[in-house]
């Protein structure tokens, strides 16, 4: 079988579950990771034959893919701030909405490091709450190298992914197993600058909306508030930041896109000025929160 040959098989397999330019731009990702090659070079080696080890490796993914499994599952790897992160079911696949969390916090951090109105570069301290693939702490220490990162899950299996992640990239990162929804923990974590978190923020309530392929794969642990409280998260992140933010320190969390309004008026509640940011969509998906005594930043 040629390299053209497999990647139309592929292709046309796919299209039983997706539609054809999901099918075609899979299909290139998985020919990648097969053959190694960019989609440039197998169009210049169309004709090349796959080697036969290839080939049963190709079938395999196909398999998976057929069952529904996202393709970040099969390969195990996903893009996040263009970096390669090794995925699997332990962790939630990391978001394009979470990328511009990433970029909100880091123009903030390299604000404080140039400005000099506070903590400087060297000792900006960020906490990631939920850390799942360690997608967030690890593209923050690329983009602020001189902050010292910390990040917490309660799930061993996700710390393990994050763990290898941040050895991949070469980039420290201090990871705590704790649940934070347990006050009691908290003393395991830092006084820090600058709180991050993409939390679970989905009701079970909302599961029959939900796409099928997330369900089945994706931990419910990453996705799924307890007890139907969507903002069970946001206040205790808000409760930790009372005490553990340094002043003038700044929360950035990832919101549901319906509950903007809310989570925002959580954070007032508490004694911070909050503010709502729109996603690359256009929805409500990011709010930054500083003590309202503070306001500065
Ligand atoms: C929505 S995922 C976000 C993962 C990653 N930060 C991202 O953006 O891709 C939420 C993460 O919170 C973790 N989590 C759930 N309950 C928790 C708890 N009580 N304490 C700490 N982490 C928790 C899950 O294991 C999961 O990794």
């Amino acid at each position: 079988m040629t390299f053209y040959e497999a990647q139309q098989q592929l292709q046309k397999a796919l299209t039983e579950l997706y539609d054809d330019r999901e099918a075609a731009n899979i299909a290139d990702w998985v020919m990648e990771h097969v053959t190694g090659l960019r989609k440039i070079d197998r169009i210049i080696h169309k004709q090349s034959p796959l080697a036969p080890e290839k080939v049963n490796l190709l079938q395999e993914y196909t398999r998976q893919l057929l069952t529904h499994k996202p393709v970040q599952y099969v390969l195990h790897e996903a893009w996040f701030c263009g970096m390669p992160f090794y995925v699997d079911e332990n962790v939630l696949i990391p978001r394009p909405e979470t990328e511009e969390l990433v970029e909100w916090v880091s123009a903030i951090g390299n604000r404080h490091s140039v400005d000099g109105k506070r903590q400087t570069a060297e000792t900006l301290r960020i906490l990631d709450v939920g850390t799942g693939s360690g997608c967030i702490p690890v593209s923050l220490k690329k983009k602020l190298p001189q902050a010292e990162v910390y990040a917490c899950d309660v799930s061993e299996g996700a710390l393990a992914v994050a763990a290898r992640n941040a050895a991949a990239q070469e980039t420290p990162v201090n990871f705590i197993k704790i649940d934070f929804l347990d006050a009691g923990s908290w003393s395991l974590l830092p006084e820090v600058d600058i709180i991050v978190s993409n939390p679970p923020y989905i009701p079970q309530s909302d599961k029959n909306t939900m796409f099928q392929n997330v369900l089945a794969h994706e931990p419910h642990l990453a996705l799924f508030v307890p007890d139907n409280d969507a903002l069970v998260f946001y206040d205790a992140i808000a409760r930790f930041a009372q005490s553990n933010l340094v002043s003038q320190g700044c929360v950035f969390v990832e919101i549901h896109e319906e509950l903007g309004q809310k989570t925002k008026e959580l954070f007032e509640g508490k004694g911070f000025y909050a503010e709502v940011k729109k996603d690359f969509q256009g929805k409500d998906r990011m709010v930054k929160a500083v003590l309202s005594s503070q306001f500065s930043v």
